[in-house]
C-alpha cells in the first residue's frame, strides 16, 4: 500500500490523480489534501478518500468547508496548511499538482520529510531548480516527473546511459492558436484562448499552451529535471501529441514515448515507477487510425515565449525567477480580462528587461524576486 498525500486535489491533475487511487484501492491510500476554494469538489472528496486532514487557502473556505462537511477532519489553511499536507507523517508520496510557485515551500518541505515527489508543478523547478534538485540529492529523494513530456523522456531514458544521449527532443503541439498569424492573435479572446486541440487541463497551463510558454517552462524543467544542457533541448512542433517527447542517442537512434493524451498514464507511472498498472478505462493508440505523424520546425518570432524561456534558462541565476512569475502576474491578468493576449508576452519581456540578475540565488531572494516581479507586473497593468 503507497500513502499519498495531494496538493491542488480540486484541479486537472489532482481529480485525475484520485480517479488513479479510486481505480486502484489496494495499491493507495490518500492521506490528506489541499485545494484552493472550490467546496463543491473538495467536499466529495473529502466525504469519499476520508483523510485525516485538508487545507484550503482561506480561513473564510475553511469556516465554510468546516460547516459542510459531514467526515471528522482537520481544516487547516493558507501556506501552512500547504506545509501541513506537504509533510503529513503518515504519507510516503506527495503528489505536487498545485498551480504556480506557491509549489515551491511545500515541496522542499516533503523533500526533508524524504518523501517521493511526483512533481506535475513546474513552476518549482523553473524558479528554483538548483535549490530544489540539490535538496532532493543531499536528502536521497526521489523526483518523479509527471509532465507528461518529462515522464517520456524518463521512461526513454529508462536503462539507457544518459552520457550516450545527444539531445532530448520535446514535442509542442502548438496550442489553441497554433494556426493563427502574429497578427490574427490582435484581439483573441480567453475563451478562445482556452480551448486546447488536444488536452483538458486547468486555465493557467492552458494559456501557457497557447502563448508556448508552457513549452518554455517545460525547457527549463527539462534542465533540472534531467540536469541537460540547453543546446541539447529541442523543441518541435507535432500537432497530433500522439509522441509525448524523444530522447536522441550518439548513434542517431531516436527512443520516442507515444500514447494517448491521458494525464492519468504519466499520474499512476510517477505513483507506481518503476513497476506498470492498467490504467482503467485508458483507451489504446490505434497507429493505424492515426496513420501519419507531422513535424514542424518552431518558429521563434511567432512564439517567443520560448525564446524568452530559453534566454532565461542560459542566463540563470534569478532570470528564470523572473520569467516565471512575470509570467503568472500576466496570465492572471489575461484571465481577468485586464490586458490583452498579446500584452502577456510584453510584461514578461520588460519584467527580464529590467532584471537585475542575482546568481546563485538563496530562497529568500528568490522569494523576494518572486514578490517585486509580480508587484512591477501588476503595475504595468493597472
Ligand atoms: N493539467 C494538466 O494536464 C497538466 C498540468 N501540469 C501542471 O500541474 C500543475 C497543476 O495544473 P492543473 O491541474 O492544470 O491546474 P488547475 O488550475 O486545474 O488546479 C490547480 C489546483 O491548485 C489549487 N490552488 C490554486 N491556487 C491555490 C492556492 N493559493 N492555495 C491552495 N491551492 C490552490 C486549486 O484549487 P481550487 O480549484 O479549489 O481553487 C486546484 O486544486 C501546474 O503547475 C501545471 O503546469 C503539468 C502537466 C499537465
Ligand atoms: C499534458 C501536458 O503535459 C501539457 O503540458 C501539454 O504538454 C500541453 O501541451 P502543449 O504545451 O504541447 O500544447
Ligand atoms: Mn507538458
Amino acid at each position: 500500500m503507497k500513502y499519498i498525500s495531494v496538493l491542488g486535489a480540486t484541479g486537472s491533475i489532482g481529480t485525475q490523480t484520485f480517479e488513479v487511487v479510486r481505480s486502484h484501492p489496494e495499491e493507495f491510500r490518500i492521506t490528506s489534501f489541499s485545494f484552493g476554494s472550490n467546496i463543491r469538489i473538495g467536499k466529495e472528496l473529502i466525504e469519499e478518500f476520508q483523510p485525516k486532514f485538508v487545507s484550503v487557502a482561506t480561513k473564510e473556505t475553511a469556516e465554510e468547508l468546516k460547516r459542510t462537511i459531514q467526515h471528522p477532519c482537520l481544516v487547516y489553511y493558507g501556506e501552512e496548511g500547504l506545509l501541513e499536507v506537504a509533510s503529513d507523517p503518515d504519507s510516503t508520496i506527495l503528489v505536487n499538482a498545485v498551480m504556480g510557485s506557491i509549489g515551491l515551500i511545500p515541496t522542499l518541505a516533503a523533500i526533508d520529510e524524504g518523501k517521493t515527489i511526483a512533481l506535475a508543478n513546474k513552476e518549482t523547478l523553473v524558479t528554483a531548480g538548483h535549490i530544489v534538485m540539490d535538496r532532493a540529492r543531499r536528502n536521497q529523494v526521489d523526483i518523479l516527473p509527471v509532465d507528461s513530456e518529462h515522464s517520456a523522456i524518463y521512461q526513454c531514458l529508462n536503462g539507457e546511459k544518459k552520457e550516450e544521449m545527444s539531445k532530448m527532443i520535446l514535442t509542442a503541439s502548438g496550442g489553441s492558436f497554433r494556426d493563427k498569424s502574429r497578427q490574427d492573435l490582435q484581439g483573441v479572446t480567453v475563451k478562445e484562448a482556452l480551448n486546447h486541440p488536444n488536452w483538458s487541463m486547468g486555465s493557467k497551463i492552458t494559456i501557457d499552451s497557447a502563448t508556448m510558454m508552457n513549452k518554455g517552462l517545460e525547457v527549463i524543467e527539462a534542465h533540472w529535471f534531467f540536469d541537460t544542457p540547453y543546446d541539447d533541448i529541442e523543441v518541435v512542433l507535432h500537432r497530433e501529441s500522439v509522441i509525448h517527447s524523444m530522447v536522441e542517442f550518439l548513434d542517431g537512434s531516436i527512443i520516442a514515448h507515444l500514447g494517448t493524451p491521458d494525464m492519468k498514464v504519466p499520474i499512476q507511472y510517477a505513483l507506481t515507477h518503476p513497476e506498470r498498472l492498467d490504467v482503467q478505462g485508458g483507451k489504446r493508440l490505434n497507429l493505424v487510425d492515426i496513420g501519419t505523424l507531422h513535424f514542424e520546425k518552431m518558429d521563434t518570432k511567432r512564439f517567443p515565449c520560448l525564446a524568452y524561456a530559453f534566454e532565461a534558462g542560459r542566463t540563470g541565476g534569478t532570470m528564470p525567477t523572473v520569467l516565471n512569475a512575470a509570467n503568472e502576474a500576466a496570465v492572471d491578468a489575461f484571465l481577468k480580462g485586464m490586458i490583452s493576449f498579446l500584452e502577456i508576452e510584453k510584461c514578461i519581456e520588460s519584467a527580464m528587461n529590467r532584471h537585475e540578475v542575482i546568481r546563485k540565488p538563496s530562497l529568500d531572494e528568490i522569494y523576494e524576486v518572486d514578490r517585486t516581479t509580480r508587484h512591477f507586473v501588476q503595475t504595468l497593468n493597472v
